[in-house]
């Protein structure tokens, strides 16, 4: 069912310091910042040669990333998206083994502008899955 590794994501206090560190510390390729409304978030892309890091802090009041930024202030590594060919087929297997789909377990339109879902993190060994259908 998984291809790639499409990203991996990790919730900031503060994009602008994270954007700025990956950037002028690590120095790699970032994204200008993206707001999501519909998914709670500002998103930065910081573009490797084999995958992508996305840094998300919180936008709005009911953002899903606020609690876990309350138990981890400074950051941390919040999720992982794995590549897709066809997320319904993907969902459908995955719901009959038990698994859960998070939210209505309809496919949003992410940051790339494909179908997301997300998977929760008790069902995958702690690892919140983001898929993504490319
Ligand atoms: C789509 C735009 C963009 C893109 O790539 O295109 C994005 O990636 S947007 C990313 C942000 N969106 C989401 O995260 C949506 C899915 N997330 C959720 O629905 C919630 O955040 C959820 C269900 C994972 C957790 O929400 P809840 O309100 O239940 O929070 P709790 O703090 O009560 O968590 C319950 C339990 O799960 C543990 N937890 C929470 N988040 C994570 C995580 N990221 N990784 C690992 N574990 C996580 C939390 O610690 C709790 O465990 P407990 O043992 O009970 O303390
Ligand atoms: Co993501």
């Amino acid at each position: 069912m998984l291809g790639r590794v499409n990203h991996i994501a990790i919730a900031v206090p503060d994009l602008n310091v994270a954007t700025a560190s990956y950037r002028d510390t690590l120095g790699a390729k970032v994204s200008q910042a993206q707001a999501l409304p519909e998914h709670g978030v500002t998103v930065v892309f910081v573009e490797l040669e084999n995958t992508k890091v996305e840094l998300l802090e919180p936008l709005g009041e009911t953002s899903p990333i606020a609690a876990f930024l309350e138990k981890n202030p400074s950051g941390g590594m919040h999720h992982i998206c794995y590549e897709v060919a066809d997320i319904l087929a993907a969902r459908d297997q995955l719901s009959a083994t038990g698994a859960r789909v998070l939210g209505t377990g309809e496919p949003k339109i992410g940051a790339h502008g494909k179908p997301v879902l997300f998977l929760h993190p008790k069902d995958f060994f702690g690892t919140l899955i983001e898929l993504e259908q490319v």
